[in-house]
């Protein structure tokens, strides 16, 4: 085919998605009105995992799993901008790797709100500043974000949605030589992640690591600081104009950090592969079995735990716990039910949500 010819073909089509998309969002404005009849939530991320899946299932093209996702989680978030513009926090400044997070989920059209810690971004869901929340929760190579963890407990918040992103950094600085470095700013999960580089080339060197708010702001200071360095993303490094002297300079390939979409007042309906959060606060932990018999009641219905991290209670000198526990399931199945009712006030559920593997 001649090249005006494939041209007009692609015109063509584009003119056909714009009558669609068009389309779709009468239907989604209807739906959006028999919503707001019944009070209800206009951010639904089991649907859209469900509208996601059926298309993956239908897709006999050229499109890959991740191109549908992001071309549809973009039309998403266009839908429901126009229905009720949103809102979302995230820990910044631009460039931190909770933005691209933000951004994957919540797209080019939504408002965002940069806060410059993750106190700050949950004390904005709380005070309605914004709608959601994004916070890094855990990082597959390095475990939890301690501060996270402890103001889910705090706050009276829920979890909306989880999401999934790879995490690769790279190591920035103005300086052209590695001895005239004498700081390096980064977040203080990231430095732990990068163990091994800074080990093998700063060991013997006296250099300072500052940990910071954010690998973003890391990187601003790296600019701002010409014998400072900074460990941060690439995007980071590009946006505050600081070159990148070595890249993927995580320990693990591997490396993944799980994100929380936190709100106000949410409640999700039940999809086909749901995960539920919720802490738990036991009595008694210094007898022995109480964790156990807790554990048990999940082993007893075949319940899948997840994740199970126990944090300080700050109870005067004592060294006593609360835990995070997270497992397969919604808190509307039979079984997670029973385990509320027989735990009552010890428990409190944080959300049940689409599982992200
Ligand atoms: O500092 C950032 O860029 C963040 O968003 C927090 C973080 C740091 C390191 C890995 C994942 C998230």
């Amino acid at each position: 085919m001649e090249l005006q010819e494939l041209r007009k073909r692609i015109d063509s089509i584009d003119d056909q998605l714009l009558e669609l998309l068009s389309e779709r969002m009468t239907y989604v404005k209807q739906v959006g009105e028999l919503k707001r009849s019944q009070q209800t939530i206009i951010y639904r991320p089991e649907r859209e995992k469900q509208i996601l899946d059926r298309l993956d299932r239908q897709n006999k093209g050229l499109l890959s799993r991740n191109a549908i996702d992001a071309i549809f989680l973009e039309i998403f978030a266009v839908a429901r901008n126009l229905e009720l513009p949103e809102r979302i926090a995230y820990l910044g400044p631009e460039g931190s790797f909770t933005h691209q997070a933000a951004e994957s989920r919540f797209g080019g059209m939504s408002e965002y709100l940069v806060l410059p810690t993750i106190h700050s971004i949950f004390e904005s869901v709380e005070t309605e500043r914004a709608r959601f929340g994004v916070v890094p929760i855990e990082n597959n190579q390095e475990g939890v974000v301690g501060e996270t963890v402890d103001l889910l407990r705090e706050k009276e918040l829920h979890i909306a949605a989880e999401l999934l992103l790879p995490i690769h950094f790279a190591f920035v600085s103005q300086s052209d030589s590695l001895s005239q470095i004498r700081r390096i700013y980064s977040k203080d999960i990231a430095f732990r992640q990068c163990s091994k580089f800074l080990r093998e080339y700063f060991e013997d060197q006296n250099i300072e690591l500052i940990p910071v708010e954010s690998t973003s702001k890391a990187a601003k200071l790296a600019f701002q600081e010409p014998d400072s360095a900074a460990i941060c993303s690439h995007i980071a490094a590009r946006l505050y104009a600081v070159p990148v002297l070595f890249d993927n300079i995580n320990d693990s390939d591997q490396n993944r950090t799980r994100f929380l979409i936190i709100s106000k007042n949410f409640q999700n309906q039940k999809s086909h592969s749901d995960k539920t959060t919720l802490i738990a606060n036991l009595p008694n932990t210094h007898r022995p079995g109480v964790l156990f018999d807790f554990l048990k009641d999940f082993y007893d219905r075949g319940i899948n735990l997840t994740k199970i991290e126990s944090r300080p209670l700050r109870q005067g000198s004592s060294f006593r716990y609360w835990f995070l526990v997270e497992f397969e399931g919604h808190y509307e199945d039979v079984p997670v039910k029973e385990i509320l009712d027989k735990h009552g006030n010890n428990l409190k559920v944080l959300g049940s949500y689409v599982r992200i593997s």
